[in-house]
């Protein structure tokens, strides 16, 4: 059977989310000459986004629109099913992001198609899939053989490089019109979330604090840090309970697992509920007055110091070289 691979493509602010070239990367890896689509359910992707997939192996995007209202679970997944019910993939790639999570055992149950989640590596010997998964939040990888020739499939976040780069090439972009029904659950309102202007799961540069942040003073410090450093804010629990930082900020068990290439610690312990929300880091600092922190058993480097001494002191010197 030719492969035929649709990717649930994300769009964010505008832009393409790199998790939709990561599981491009894959699909590419599954595919060999088979078909790859890119299906993007909510908005017309624009061009420059068509563009960048079209750099890539994709052959082709299917698209539905949802008005603002029609932005809800229930009318997205029911959406998606009746593309794929049309478009026949033979397997399905999507993130295992907060959308993906919400889609990705609907469209098993609904598809009965075998769902495997959060995936961090692949390999591809003659028909045979050996995909490593990662489970238990992080602290074990488990390596699944995977014969099955439909499944559906969802891909940690920044876990896979991003493709090469070929000629762009001409790409089929066609609308889906879809008959909606009546959602059981109307929406009532959505709230936009002012303060995280990047979203936290993809952020490259993440600076996070703690309970001992202390105060806003602290807090803020953590936001002057962020914006010497080109990062984004993040919390543990301590700072949310603070008063001082809001929970769509919160990661870890409850909040997000993020994967950034730095992440800065300030004034968190290292509970395990935090931890296997950030481990997957590439580079962590800690800066903590403890010594016998936890933190400092996951971190790269460490600093043991009050962070009202160490934060003013990075971001001058930051901003210093900044100025350079
Ligand atoms: C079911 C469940 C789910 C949970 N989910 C999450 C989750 O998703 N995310 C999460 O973060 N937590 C979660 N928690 C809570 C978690 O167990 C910890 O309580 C929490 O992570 C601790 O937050 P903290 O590190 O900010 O605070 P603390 O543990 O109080 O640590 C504060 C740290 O700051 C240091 N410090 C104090 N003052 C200074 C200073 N001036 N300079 C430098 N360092 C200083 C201290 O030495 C200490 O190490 C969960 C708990 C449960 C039970």
């Amino acid at each position: 059977m030719a492969e035929k691979i649709a990717i649930i493509g994300e769009i964010q602010a505008g832009n393409l989310r790199p998790i939709t070239l990561e599981c491009l990367a894959v699909a590419e890896q599954l595919a060999e000459n088979g078909e790859i689509m890119v299906i993007f359910c909510g908005e017309k992707p624009s061009e420059i986004i068509c563009q960048e997939i079209s750099s890539y192996s994709a052959a082709k995007i299917v698209w539905t629109l949802l008005e603002e209202k029609e932005r809800i679970v229930e009318i997205y997944n029911v959406s998606l099913q009746t593309i794929i019910e049309k478009e026949k993939p033979t397997k399905i790639l999507l993130g295992n992001t907060e959308t993906g999570k919400a889609v990705a055992p609907y469209l098993s149950e609904k598809l009965s198609c075998p769902l495997f989640s959060n995936i961090i590596g692949l390999e591809k010997k003659n028909n045979q899939i050996a995909a490593r998964m990662s489970i238990f939040s992080g602290k074990l990888h488990q390596i699944i053989n995977i014969e099955l020739s439909s499944f559906i499939m969802t891909i940690k976040p920044n876990a896979f490089t991003l493709p090469v780069k070929k000629a762009q090439k001409k790409i089929t972009l066609e609308e889906a019109k879809i008959d909606k029904k009546v959602p059981v659950f109307p929406l009532v309102k959505i709230t936009k979330d002012l303060e995280s202007k990047k979203d936290l799961i993809d952020a490259k540069v993440i600076v996070a604090g703690g309970r001992g942040l202390q105060n806003e003073e602290g807090y803020h410090l953590l936001q002057q840090l962020a914006s010497s450093i080109g990062g984004t804010v993040g919390v543990a629990r301590g700072a949310v309970d603070l008063g001082v930082a809001d929970i769509s900020l919160l990661i870890g068990q409850t909040g997000k697992t993020v994967s950034p290439d730095i992440y800065i610690a300030c004034g968190i312990s290292g509970a395990i509920q935090h931890i296997v929300g950030m481990n997957s880091a590439k580079t962590i600092v800690a800066i903590n007055n403890d010594s016998h922190a936890p933190i400092f058993d996951e971190a790269d480097y460490g600093v043991v110091g009050d962070i009202f001494e160490v934060l003013p002191a990075l971001i001058t010197e930051l901003d210093s070289s900044n100025k350079e």
